[in-house]
């Protein structure tokens, strides 16, 4: 008995302990313990595990093991930057329904609880709560936020977090699998208006109860840190996880991107629905994607038609895009047909008719813009009226990354600008070169967020390689002593140029991020750089419980 009171008693002075060092506030506490003779060593041990850090306007402590990536500072930004577009763009509509008698005030109803545009907001895999607390903080027009883990440990801290910012009214907790707690919200009065995934790894498993758990026009924004997964170091994984192959392509961020928004398109097409892309970023160790998910079943039909897969030669990188299917308007009359197979980078052996090499296939992937040009200018517009005092922890990042995203072509892939070259085993020309002379062709040009040295063009490749034998024919490269005769090069610089190539500088050959000199890539990566290990004591979902409960 008395020792069942003593034990309670150290649980309940580990509680005050806890919230007192949260408030940073334990010296009164400490003085009494040991004017009572209490032992409180092993409790000050466990509450100095607790340290305050802040982020945005969120403070957060944590309560024993849970995931924390100081790295993803700028992944939350982003986030938070796109709510507040997103919301504020939500809560014009809703006034411009409200101005148009036409709108069937009945079907809004039924999605939205609030008809002034607040959004409610699913943090799915909560862990500190950090996200839940900066959208309640910083996101203007929400209504709720729901954070949710199935780690006890998590569940805590989402807990003491939220009194520690006095969000009680706007945050709540949920104790439970994610794809349980997603589930529970497919009635249409209960779906979120934004869900965020963010889990360890890859998100794969959670794409089909979050596609079913968002509003119409909902978004939906999902990161993957499986970075070696989607960039094809074991296309086997690859298929299981996202139904796509890939291979070590230097376009590799892109493919993952694709291959991300794929996968999502296609869970989403299951439910008559289809996204649309806002902004989808590969950056650091891991890649981001912001989409809108739309209802339509007439709509969702033109999916196949925005998916394909890419052939690629393993010789000198050529690649050709192949559209899964082919959408053919013929007046009102709306036909899909299957592909044919006739690909011009593909020679009657099979090989590629640009250097003799064998060609692989990659995907299926999303071919369709990956983001939505006016949202992106939306967001910078945003980040350059912000006044200084209130800018982002990584404000100039965002800034450099979002332009650079603004600037790019909406062609799928890229190749590095410095690769064609040493197929040919030419001296690398510089990047300006090369951009002006495909832009004085007609052709246009970009290079991509995911890569310095992308270099993404609509020019075909009989072009690009003519482009390359003509600095080689003006570099005085001999092939013959240069390169082996099985080479790709050799074969490539074996073909005539029957294309005027013209490099004399274009002044829209340099990019506004670098003209600005704008921050685009992170070079200095600084210490504890990368994805984190699971928190410990980590369960996994096959152990989680099926169960979920709102935690009071
Ligand atoms: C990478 S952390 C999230 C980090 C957090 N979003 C942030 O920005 O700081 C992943 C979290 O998901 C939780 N988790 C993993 N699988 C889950 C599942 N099936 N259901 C609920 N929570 C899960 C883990 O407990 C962990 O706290
Ligand atoms: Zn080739």
């Amino acid at each position: 008995m008395v020792c069942q009171l003593m034990k309670k008693k150290t649980e309940h002075l580990k509680l005050i302990l806890r919230k007192a060092f949260l408030l940073r506030n334990f010296r009164p506490i400490l003085s009494f313990c040991s004017a009572m003779s209490i032992e409180v060593e092993e409790i000050v041990e466990e509450a100095k595990t607790l340290t305050i850090i802040q982020e945005g306007k969120a403070k957060v402590g944590f309560h024993g093991p849970v995931f924390y990536n100081p790295v993803q500072e700028f992944n939350r930004d982003l986030t938070v930057t796109v709510l507040r577009q997103f919301a504020a763009d939500r809560v014009e509509d809703a006034k411009s329904k409200e101005e148009s008698p036409n709108e069937p005030p009945q079907k809004r109803k039924k999605v939205d609880e609030k008809s002034d545009g607040s959004i409610r907001i699913l943090d799915a895999l909560s862990a500190s709560g950090l996200r839940a607390l900066r959208f309640a903080l910083e996101v203007p027009f929400v209504d709720k936020v729901t954070a949710n883990d199935f780690s006890d440990n998590a569940v805590e801290s989402i807990k003491e977090n939220i009194k520690l910012n006095g969000v009680e009214d706007k945050v709540n907790v949920m104790f439970g699998d994610a794809i349980m707690t997603m589930m529970h919200h497919r009635g249409l009065d209960k779906r979120f208006h934004a869900v965020d995934l963010d889990p360890y790894g890859s998100a794969s498993v959670f794409l089909d109860s979050a596609v079913q758990c968002v509003a119409d026009r909902g978004i939906l924004m999902v990161t993957c840190t499986d970075m070696a997964v989607l960039c094809g170091n074991t296309p086997e994984s690859c298929y299981n996880k996202y139904d796509a192959v890939t291979t070590r392509v230097k376009c590799c961020h892109e493919v993952a991107l694709r291959i991300l928004l794929r996968s999502i398109e296609s869970h989403a097409n299951r439910y008559t629905r289809y996204i649309e892309p806002l902004v989808s970023i590969s950056i650091d160790f891991y890649v981001r994607v912001f989409v809108r998910v739309h209802t339509g079943a007439k709509k969702a039909k033109d999916s196949g038609s925005k998916v394909g897969t890419a052939l690629v030669c393993s010789g000198c990188h050529s690649m050709e895009i192949v559209p899964m299917l082919r959408k053919i308007i013929d007046g009102n009359s709306v036909k899909f047909s299957t592909p044919v197979l006739k690909h011009s980078m593909t020679g009657a052996d099979d090989k590629c008719v640009h250097c003799g090499n064998s060609i692989h296939q990659i995907g299926p992937m999303y071919l369709d813009p990956i983001h939505s040009k006016p949202f992106v200018s939306s967001l910078l517009q945003r980040l350059n009226s912000t006044p200084a005092e209130e800018r982002l922890g990584t404000h100039s990042r965002l800034l450099g990354v979002l332009t650079t995203v603004n600037e790019e072509l909406e062609v799928p892939l890229y190749y590095e600008h410095d690769q064609l070259a040493n197929v040919v085993k030419i001296s690398v020309p510089k990047a300006v070169n090369i951009r002006s002379a495909i832009l004085n062709a007609g052709y246009k040009v970009s290079g991509s967020h995911c890569n310095p040295r992308a270099l993404k063009t609509d020019a075909p490749l009989t072009f690009l390689w003519d482009l390359y034998r003509q600095v080689a024919k003006d570099t005085n490269v001999d092939r013959e002593k240069r390169l082996d005769p099985l080479s790709a090069g050799y074969r490539i610089l074996g073909h005539e140029i029957k294309n005027t190539v013209d490099f004399k500088l274009n002044s829209q050959a340099v990019s506004q991020a670098k003209k600005e000199n704008l921050v685009r890539f992170q070079c200095n990566k600084g210490k504890n750089w990368g994805p984190r290990q699971k928190a410990k004591g980590s369960i996994n979902s096959t152990q989680a419980g099926f169960q979920v409960s709102e935690v009071k």
